[in-house]
């Protein structure tokens, strides 16, 4: 039997391709699925996370299954969970072979996120510990002109038109808050978000999956809807906290 030799880079990208086509149909399951595995710990998380992105056509919803099967244990995510006092902290606990970043995300009280999206990747957001609330927008249409690229002759240079794009404020869409064991989904075709842990007294610690990674996205000003490209990094990989050169 005749094997052929598989560039890995391509099957990768061909996985990226998929994933990135996904954004524009999957919205979220709101229920484990039927036939999913059973996942009884953080680690059977991991195993089954790795096992969906061995292949090229990802199953999204078996990946929102795997989210919302695990119950949350402290004892099993605490030495990931380490915060800072002054803003909520990303910290790494899988790299999955490039396919994806599973990261534990720490709130301390009154903590929140600016107006962002996810660079074109899916995001799955479960609360491991307290509340949050999250905040959606709809997407500015100035996206194309904050875009460096653009050719001079694609941009309409109508003045008032141009003032629009500049004024334009952010539509909120909708308000929820997730607790513990909830699972939220958000793409960029589904619009912008911005989180919040709402509590002055307690913490609050999420679980969240981005595939394909992603080290940078676009922050948002409320008012005018301008955007602008912001590095994301982590406070800590693996359980150990990054030097502040190396997040
Ligand atoms: N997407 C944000 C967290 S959240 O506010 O959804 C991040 O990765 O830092
Ligand atoms: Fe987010």
């Amino acid at each position: 039997m005749a094997h052929s030799i598989v560039d890995s880079s391509d099957t990768d990208l061909e996985q990226e391709r998929y994933l990135r086509d996904a954004t524009h149909h999957f919205r979220g399951i709101e229920k484990p699925l039927k036939y999913g595995p059973t996942i009884e710990t953080l680690n059977d998380l991991i195993t089954a996370l790795h096992k969906e992105f061995d292949t090229n056509y990802v199953n999204i919803e078996m990946v929102n299954h795997i989210m919302l099967s695990y119950k949350s244990h402290p004892r099993e995510w605490k030495r990931f969970a380490k915060f800072d006092r002054f803003k909520y902290t990303r910290n790494l606990v899988d790299a999955g072979n490039g396919k994806f970043n599973l990261m534990i995300l720490c709130w301390g009280e009154g903590h929140g996120s600016a107006i962002h999206d996810h660079a074109d990747s899916h995001c799955f957001m479960k609360m491991l510990k307290g509340d949050l609330q999250e905040t959606r927008y709809e997407m500015p249409c100035s996206k194309a002109i904050e875009m460096p690229n653009v050719d001079i002759g694609e941009v309409n240079g109508d003045s008032d038109e141009e003032q629009e794009f500049e004024r334009e404020q952010l539509n909120v869409v909708g308000s929820t808050t997730i607790t513990v064991n909830d699972v939220a989904y958000i793409n960029d075709n589904l619009g912008l978000h911005r989180v919040e842990n709402p509590s002055h007294i307690d913490t609050a610690v999420s679980l969240h999956l981005y595939c394909p990674p992603f080290n940078e996205c676009s922050v948002f000003h409320k008012n005018s809807g301008k955007r602008i490209k912001c590095p994301v990094t982590f406070w800590s990989k693996y359980g150990v906290r990054q030097a502040e050169s190396k997040k």
